[in-house]
């Protein structure tokens, strides 16, 4: 793995061009971990000198390959909805040992019944030495789900995305109100007796963010040390959260700053 000092790599060089997440990941592969090239029909790979093997083999595009295998998550982010989990994930992935399902899969909650190996066939492919992880924010607050994650395996790794609970219910009314306008106003639902300043904790915005009631359902299953918390507040500032996160030391080692596209007025890494 790259030093946090060493000077810019291939793998920077490649990202300072554009290229897509997926090249700059294969830059780190070993080259034992790499497969044959088609070139072996021309000539009998045994009739070949060693030394030729690496040299005159055009290689395919590196998109085109396979590498590894498809495993089931070491780490999951499991919540919370509105969190800021999107943009946890897209800082962890830049690290070229992890690699993530692209989108949520809801396996947990909605898709149980499909089964392991489904879940297993949405994965990214792995080397032995990358992480697995995937995102789905609504496991956190799903009854169902911490049970079936420590059956799949009680090793996983679970990390909690956090956020003041009334802007993360604020984010989430703001979501819902756009597919339905007519929705009532945020102080209708969020109050059961506004003059008398009763929160109405059945609101599913504002119980979500009731975060130790959910928490308590995981510990029945996981130690609490193998929940990583992790504030989403960085990430809530645009241009923040990724050369200014100590916790992220190697999106420092593996990413110049310059190197780091920012979409405007959100603050992700470009895909
Ligand atoms: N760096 C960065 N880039 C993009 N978006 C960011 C970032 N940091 C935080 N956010 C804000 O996080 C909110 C979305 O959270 P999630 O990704 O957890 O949403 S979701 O549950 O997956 O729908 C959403 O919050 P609101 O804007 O308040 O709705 C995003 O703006």
């Amino acid at each position: 793995m790259q030093k946090a000092g060493d000077p810019i790599s291939s793998c920077q060089r490649v990202l300072a061009d554009g290229a897509k997440r997926r090249i700059q990941k294969s830059c780190v592969l070993p080259l034992d971990a790499r497969p044959s090239s088609g070139g072996a029909s021309r000539l009998k790979t045994d009739q070949r000198p060693p030394s030729a093997l690496h040299i005159d083999t055009p290689s395919p595009p590196m998109t085109n390959l396979k590498f590894g295998n498809k495993k089931l998550p070491n780490a999951i982010i499991v919540g919370v909805k509105k969190g800021g989990t999107r943009a946890v994930l897209e800082f962890i992935r830049i690290h070229p040992d992890v690699r993530a399902a692209g989108t949520e899969t809801h396996f947990f909650d909605r898709n149980y019944d499909r089964g392991l190996e489904w879940y297993r066939g949405l994965m990214p492919r792995t080397l032995e030495s990358q992480i697995t992880m995937e995102k789905t924010p609504s496991y956190f607050v799903t009854k169902e789900t911490p049970h079936r994650i420590s059956a799949m395996s009680r090793d996983t790794k679970l990390i909690v995305v956090v956020r003041d609970p009334v802007t993360r219910a604020i984010s989430d009314y703001t979501q819902t109100l756009t597919k339905t306008p007519d929705l009532p106003s945020f102080q209708d639902l969020a109050f059961r007796n506004q003059s008398l300043g009763i929160v109405d904790t059945s609101w599913n915005a504002i119980r979500i963010g009731l975060y130790a009631l959910h928490l308590e359902n995981w510990l029945r299953y996981f130690p609490l040390a193998q929940i990583h918390f992790v504030s989403g507040e960085p990430y809530h500032r645009p241009g923040r959260g990724v050369g200014s996160d100590a916790r992220l030391p190697w999106v420092k080692a593996h990413c110049h700053r310059q190197t780091l596209l920012f979409q405007p007025h959100q603050g992700l890494p470009l895909p």
